[in-house]
C-alpha cells in the first residue's frame, strides 16, 4: 500500500529517504517553533534554509530530492516562490536569450526570486492591476510605477525581506497605448548589502492568521517610484517590445501569461493529499487510542473509532486523501504532456489544462481545509492543543483556498470551458476529461439502474451516475445560458449554479481517476481490494453529500439514493480492520506530523502531559503578573461585599 500511496516503489524509496533525513537532524526541530516570537521564528526559517540547500549541494541530491526535502522541512518560507514560481515564469515565459541568462543565476541561488503579481486593490482581476512598465524609447528601458496606493504590490512571498529579484506584472504602456498587463524581472534589492535598490519601498504585510505556520514566511509590500530597468528584462516569448518601441505578439497564445499559476495549482492539488493524509493520519490514531463510555462489567471502553458516527466522519476524509492522491498523480501527467506541447508551440491542450487544475485546484483545497478542520474536531478537545498538530496544520493549509486563485473565481473558470464546450458541440467533439458531453443523449435520457444496494458496488454504475449528473447541470446550464441576449449578463446571473456544475464536473473527474487507477496500475491483489472499498466510500460520500444534484437531475430515485446510502454504511465496517493500516501507508514519520495525538506508537497520555509541561508558562509556578495583577485583587477589601 505504501507502494500505491507512493505512485512506485523508487518514488517512495525517495521520499522516505529525504523523510528520514530531515527527521534525524536536530536544526530541523520543530516542536519549540510555537513559542517563538516573529523575528526569531523568521531567523529560525532562514537558518533552516540554509541549511537546506548546503545540503542539497553537498550531497549532491536531485531535483526531486530536494522537492522531498523541503516539503518534510514544513516551513513555508522564500524558497517555495523561488522554486515553484520565479524559475517557472521564466522557463515559461522567457526568451531563450533570457533564459539562458536568468535561470543559471536563479538555479544556483545567486538570484533569489519571488512572483509579484497580487496587488493591495486587486488579485483575482489580473488584468484590472495597476502598476505601470512605460516604455522609455530614448533610454532603451521600461519605468516601473505605483501610481496609486491600491497599486502597491501586497503579498507576494519571500519578498519583504529576503528576494533580490521578482517577476512583476505590470500594465504595459508605449507611446500612452495599454497593451495589456506583462511580466518583467525587476531586481529588488543590491546583491552586495542586501539593501533595497533605490525607487523601492520595501516591507512586510504583517502576521498571518495562525502563528508558527505562515508567518515564517514575509510576505512584502513593494512601491515603485518610477524605477527603470532595461528593455530586455521584459518576459518576451508571448509579446515583444523592439527598441523602436514596436510591440508585437507572436503566435504564442497571450494565456500563457497565466501559465506559471497553471503549474504552482497543479503542485498544489498534487500537495492536497499531504495535507489532508496528515490531519487523517492524526484523526485515525486518536481515535483508537481514545476511549469514551460503553465499559461493560469493567472491561473497557469503547474505542471510538468503533463509533459509526466516527466512522462517517472518518472515513469518507481518509478515501478523500487517497482520492487527491490520485488525482493529482494523474494531473501532474497531464500538465507534463501540455509542457512539452507547449515547447513544441502546439496549445491545443491548454484549454482543458487549465480547467483542470483550475478547477481541481478549487476542489482539492477546499475539501482538505475543511477536513483538517474536521480531524481537528474528530480529536475531541485535545484536537485544540497545538500539540495535536492540527490548529497549525489548518492555519498553514487554509489560504490555499485563496492564493493561486480564489475557489470560486476558479471554478468560474471551469464553468467557462464547460459553457464553450457545450455551445461548440454540433460541430466539435468533446475529448478528454470533457468527453462525456459528447455523450449526452444517453447521458440525458437514460436513468439509473440500480436496484440493491449491492448493485452500487460496480465502477459502472457509479461512472454513469456522476457523469449523468454533471452532464445534465452542465446542459442545464447551457440551455439557460442560450436564452439571455447577453451572455455575459447571463454567466453573471447564472454564476450560482455554474459554480455547481463545475463542481459536479470536478468531482467525476476525481471519481474517474480513481477507478482508473485501480483497473491499471495497482500492484497486489490484497491491496487493490482495500483501495476499491476506499474508491466506493469516496464516490457514494459525494453521492449521498450531494444527493440533491442527483436527485433533481432526475436521475437517480429517492430509493437508489437511499440504497447508495445504505452500501455506504456497510462500507464503513470493511474500512474499519485496516484503518491504521490506511494511514501508516502515507509513511507520515512522527517528525513529519509534529503531533502527540498522531504517535505512531500511541503512547499519547503520557507524551501529553510531558508536553504540556514544556510551556513556557510552567517554568515557575508564580509568573510574572500575578504579583502585579492578581494579589492586589485577591488582597482588596471589597466595596460590594455586601452585594
Ligand atoms: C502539508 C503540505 C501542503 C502544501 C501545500 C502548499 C503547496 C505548495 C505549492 C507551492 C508554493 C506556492 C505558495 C503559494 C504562493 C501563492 C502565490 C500566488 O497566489 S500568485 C498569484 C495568483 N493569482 C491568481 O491566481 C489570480 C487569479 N486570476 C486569474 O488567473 C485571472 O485573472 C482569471 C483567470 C480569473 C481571469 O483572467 P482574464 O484574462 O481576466 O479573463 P478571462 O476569464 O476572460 O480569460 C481569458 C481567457 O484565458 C483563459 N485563461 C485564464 N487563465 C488561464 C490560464 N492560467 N491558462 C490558460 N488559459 C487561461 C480563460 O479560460 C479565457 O479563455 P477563453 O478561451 O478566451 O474563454
Ligand atoms: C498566504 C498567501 C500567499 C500569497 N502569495 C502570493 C504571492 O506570492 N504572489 C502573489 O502575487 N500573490 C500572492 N497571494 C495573493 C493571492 O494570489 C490572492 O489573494 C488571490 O489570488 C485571491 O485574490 P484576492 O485576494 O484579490 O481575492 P478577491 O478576488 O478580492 O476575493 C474576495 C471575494 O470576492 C469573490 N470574487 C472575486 N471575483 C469574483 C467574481 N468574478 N465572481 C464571483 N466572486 C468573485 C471571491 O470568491 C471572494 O469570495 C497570496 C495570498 C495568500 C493568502
Amino acid at each position: 500500500m505504501k507502494v500505491a500511496w507512493a505512485g512506485s516503489r523508487e518514488a517512495f524509496q525517495v521520499s522516505d529517504r529525504m523523510a528520514k533525513l530531515v527527521a534525524n537532524d536536530p536544526v530541523f526541530e520543530k516542536f519549540s517553533k510555537p513559542m517563538l516570537g516573529r523575528k526569531e521564528l523568521f531567523k529560525n526559517t532562514l537558518r533552516k534554509a540554509a541549511y537546506a540547500w548546503k545540503l542539497i549541494n553537498d550531497l549532491r541530491l536531485t531535483e526531486e530530492e530536494a522537492k522531498w526535502l523541503r516539503h518534510y522541512i514544513d516551513e513555508p518560507n522564500y524558497t517555495d516562490l523561488h522554486w515553484e514560481m520565479f524559475v517557472p515564469a521564466i522557463e515559461g515565459q522567457g526568451t531563450k536569450e533570457q533564459k539562458k541568462k536568468w535561470l543559471p543565476l536563479a538555479q544556483t541561488m545567486q538570484i533569489i526570486g519571488t512572483y509579484a503579481q497580487t496587488e493591495l486593490g486587486h488579485g483575482s482581476n489580473v488584468q484590472g492591476l495597476e502598476t505601470t512598465a512605460t516604455f522609455d524609447r530614448q533610454t532603451d528601458e521600461f519605468v516601473m510605477h505605483s501610481p496609486t496606493l491600491t497599486s502597491s504590490k501586497w503579498w507576494p512571498g519571500g519578498m519583504a525581506k529576503v528576494a533580490t529579484h521578482a517577476i512583476v506584472y505590470a500594465r504595459l504602456i508605449i507611446d500612452g497605448l495599454f497593451h495589456g498587463v506583462h511580466g518583467f524581472i525587476v531586481q529588488l534589492r543590491s546583491l552586495e548589502d542586501h539593501s533595497p535598490l533605490p525607487g523601492l519601498t520595501l516591507g512586510d504585510i504583517g502576521m498571518k492568521f495562525g502563528h508558527g505556520t505562515y508567518n515564517t514566511m514575509d510576505n512584502g509590500v513593494l512601491r515603485f517610484d518610477h524605477v527603470r530597468i532595461p528593455r530586455n528584462q521584459m518576459l518576451m516569448r508571448v509579446s515583444q517590445v523592439t527598441k523602436e518601441g514596436k510591440y508585437a505578439q507572436s503566435d504564442v497564445p497571450r494565456q500563457l501569461l497565466y501559465g506559471t499559476m497553471v503549474s504552482v495549482r497543479q503542485t498544489i492539488v498534487a500537495d492536497a493529499s499531504k495535507a489532508l493524509s496528515r490531519a487523517v493520519c492524526i484523526a485515525t490514531r486518536y481515535s483508537v487510542v481514545r476511549r469514551q463510555f460503553g465499559s461493560r462489567n469493567g472491561g473497557p471502553e469503547t474505542q471510538v473509532i468503533d463509533y459509526k458516527t466516527q466512522q462517517s466522519r472518518l472515513f469518507p476524509l481518509l478515501a478523500s486523501a487517497y482520492a487527491f492522491r490520485f488525482v493529482g498523480e494523474w494531473l501532474k501527467s497531464l500538465y507534463i504532456d501540455v509542457k512539452q506541447r507547449l515547447e513544441a508551440n502546439d496549445f491545443s491542450t491548454l484549454p482543458e489544462t487549465h480547467a483542470c487544475t483550475a478547477g481541481l485546484k478549487a476542489l482539492t483545497t477546499a475539501a482538505t481545509a475543511d477536513g483538517i478542520e474536521e480531524c481537528r474536531k474528530l480529536c475531541g478537545g485535545h484536537g485544540y492543543l497545538i500539540s495535536s498538530g492540527l490548529p497549525e496544520l489548518f492555519a498553514f493549509y487554509v489560504p490555499a483556498c485563496s492564493y493561486e486563485g480564489e475557489n470560486v473565481v476558479m471554478m468560474l473558470q471551469v464553468a467557462r470551458f464547460l459553457v464553450k464546450t457545450v455551445s461548440n458541440l454540433g460541430y466539435k467533439q468533446p475529448v478528454g476529461t470533457a468527453a462525456y458531453l459528447g455523450r449526452v443523449t444517453p447521458l440525458l435520457q437514460n436513468n439509473c439502474a440500480v436496484q440493491t444496494a449491492e448493485d452500487w458496488l460496480n465502477p459502472d454504475a457509479i461512472l454513469e451516475a456522476f457523469e449523468a449528473r454533471a452532464a445534465r447541470m452542465v446542459i442545464g446550464c447551457g440551455e439557460r445560458l442560450a436564452m439571455f441576449e447577453n451572455p455575459e449578463e447571463g454567466f453573471a446571473e447564472l454564476s450560482i449554479d455554474l459554480v455547481e456544475a463545475s463542481l459536479a464536473h470536478c468531482q467525476l473527474i476525481t471519481v474517474s481517476v480513481f477507478i482508473q487507477k485501480l483497473n491499471h496500475e495497482i500492484p497486489g491483489n490484497g491491496v487493490k481490494r482495500s483501495l476499491e472499498v476506499l474508491c466506493y466510500v469516496y464516490a457514494l460520500f459525494l453521492l449521498h453529500k450531494h444527493q440533491g444534484d442527483f436527485l433533481a437531475t432526475g436521475y437517480l430515485t429517492p430509493k437508489q439514493a437511499s440504497l447508495a446510502n445504505e452500501q455506504l454504511r456497510t462500507l464503513y465496517s470493511k474500512v474499519r480492520p485496516n484503518a491504521i493500516a490506511f494511514v501508516d501507508s502515507f509513511n507520515h514519520m512522527d517528525h513529519y506530523l509534529c503531533s502527540v495525538l498522531g504517535r505512531y506508537d500511541g503512547n499519547v497520555y503520557p507524551k501529553l502531559y510531558e508536553a504540556a509541561w514544556k510551556d513556557p508558562l510552567n517554568d515557575s509556578d508564580i509568573v510574572d503578573g500575578i504579583q502585579q495583577y492578581v494579589q492586589p485583587i485577591l488582597k482588596q477589601k471589597l466595596h460590594y461585599a455586601k452585594l
